[in-house]
């Protein structure tokens, strides 16, 4: 089997940083040290040798809001390569009343043309006895951990509290981890109707529909109803300092929670909404919608304080065409922004250029938490031997203006256009094939293998011991006294 040696490069990983060789044989790291050789040399001369990206949060040929988004795994993961992410996890969103597997079933033929590898959080999107059942097989046989509640979008996804404690207490006893999308969905509906009767038609409605307190109301709901039912629980895209808050509290109550902030929500504010031009509003509709410079500040303390765990993009990319299905009803927009080619030079050159996060850091909140969080450490997130080659080897010399032009997602404009970033990849290898060289893709598309990851991570096991040890008990009494009657 031809070996290759990624040469003179500096290894950066969550809590190392120093100079080696890394040899990769049959898509594996084999080998780690000085002066190795190999059939093939890749130059790292002047450049980090990082654990590719993780991307926890995609949402590709996502049916949702009358239309399907525009990226699917062929176009959204040649984004991602191209952006030095090497795998990406993407939601199974079962129809209401679908069987969870069958739901899976279309998601396994959506992801055939994946060229880096992924897995699926499965959604819980409706409960009955079925879906008790089917969690069972879907953690055991389908290598599935992670289960994702919408407490949003009110009459399609949205599961109410009743379902989510029962769906909470299921994956508990699998050993399997919740994740919830954290806005009060009843709220939203109202303040929408509200908007829409004043007359308030356009996107910056969206915003004023989902102001911090319905994050930060079903942040704190969804960590109360998770530590009631002894489940760890994953917040994604957390935008403000209300959800962060709650974050943080739990989490200095010992609770098992992790947040996570977008690309999106650190770099860009909601002055977005109110552009003169309709078009450029409604491509930056997402549900949360971006905040003000003071929640992006907490954003990035909890990024550098460690009370926020992981960087994502939720890329869910609808054209322009498909945005304007909103025209004079700002709840008809579909909600998504992309984001996958550019999570990893924007967090680069916002997070780690600016000091406000070190390398290691880097890695750690673009890489080797989730894969920890996802229960796929080491084989994913590491530079270790033994570890899959996904492996991202980044030129902080070179540079470019981000534009929708030279893009590889397939929708016709970006929310980052005109950006300039650093850190660019020389090589992206996913598995030890090298899919990126120099910014020319060399992807294959059905490359992609998809991971499986195993239920009872340590995180699981430890908080079910302590539930057990914590739970309530009765009280051995000698004598019970005799009843008055
Ligand atoms: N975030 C968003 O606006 N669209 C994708 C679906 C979701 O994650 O809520
Ligand atoms: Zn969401
Ligand atoms: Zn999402």
């Amino acid at each position: 089997m031809a070996t290759k040696v990624i040469k003179d490069g500096t290894i950066v990983t969550a809590d190392l940083t120093y100079k080696a060789d890394v040899k990769i044989e049959d898509g594996k790291i084999i080998e780690i040290g000085q002066g190795l050789s190999g059939d093939e040399t890749l130059d790292a001369t002047g450049c980090y040798v990082m654990p590719g990206g993780i991307d926890p949060h995609t949402h590709l040929e996502m049916p949702f809001m009358g239309t399907y988004s525009s990226d699917d795994f062929e176009s959204g993961t040649r984004a991602a390569l191209a952006g030095g992410t090497t795998m990406v996890v993407d939601f199974a969103l079962p129809n209401p009343g679908e069987s969870l597997l069958d739901a899976l079933k279309r998601w396994d033929n959506k992801s055939t043309r994946a060229a880096c590898d992924y897995s699926f959080h499965m959604a819980v999107t409706w409960w009955s006895e079925q879906v008790f059942n089917e969690m069972e097989t879907v953690v055991k046989e389908r290598g599935i951990n992670t289960f994702k509640h919408f407490l949003a979008y009110k009459g399609a996804l949205m599961v109410n509290d009743d379902e989510l404690y029962s769906s909470f207490m299921r994956l508990a006893e699998l050993g399997a981890t919740p994740m919830v999308h954290a806005e009060n969905g009843d709220v939203v509906a109202e303040l929408s109707a509200k908007l829409l009767a004043e007359g308030n038609t356009g996107p910056e409605a969206h915003a004023y529909s989902r102001p911090p307190q319905v994050e930060g109301e079903a942040t704190n709901r969804a960590i109360m109803i998770a530590d009631m039912a002894g489940a760890p629980l994953y917040v994604v895209h957390v935008s403000c300092e209300e959800s962060h808050e709650a974050i943080r509290r739990a989490k200095m109550q010992g609770k098992r929670v992790w947040g996570e902030p977008l690309i999106q929500h650190l770099t860009l504010d909601e002055s977005e909404y109110f552009n003169q031009d309709w078009d450029h509003a409604a491509r930056r509709v997402m549900s949360p919608p971006f905040r003000n410079k003071q929640h992006q500040d907490s954003l990035w303390a909890g990024l550098s304080s460690g009370t926020l765990s992981v960087v994502a993009t939720d890329h869910c990319a609808f054209t322009t065409e498909q945005k304007r299905y909103g025209v004079g009803d700002f709840t008809k927009i579909p909600n998504g922004t992309g984001g996958l080619e550019d999570r990893i030079p924007m967090l680069w050159t916002y997070g780690v250029e600016t000091g406000r996060i070190t390398m290691n850091e880097f890695v750690a909140v673009t890489s080797t938490n989730i894969a920890k969080i996802l229960n796929c450490y080491p084989k994913k997130g590491a530079i270790l031997v033994g570890a899959d080659a996904d492996i991202m080897v980044l030129d902080p010399a070179k540079s470019k203006t981000i534009t929708a032009d030279t893009q590889q997602s397939s929708i016709d404009y970006n929310v980052f256009e005109g950006k300039e970033v650093s850190a660019l990849p020389r090589y992206v290898l996913t598995r030890g094939h090298v899919a990126v060289m120099d910014g020319e893709m060399n992807h294959k598309p059905g490359w992609g293998e998809f991971v499986a990851r195993e239920p009872n991570a340590t995180v699981n096991t430890s908080l079910s011991k302590w539930k057990a040890l914590t739970a309530p008990q009765p009280v051995q009494r000698s004598g019970i006294p005799a009843t008055g009657v």
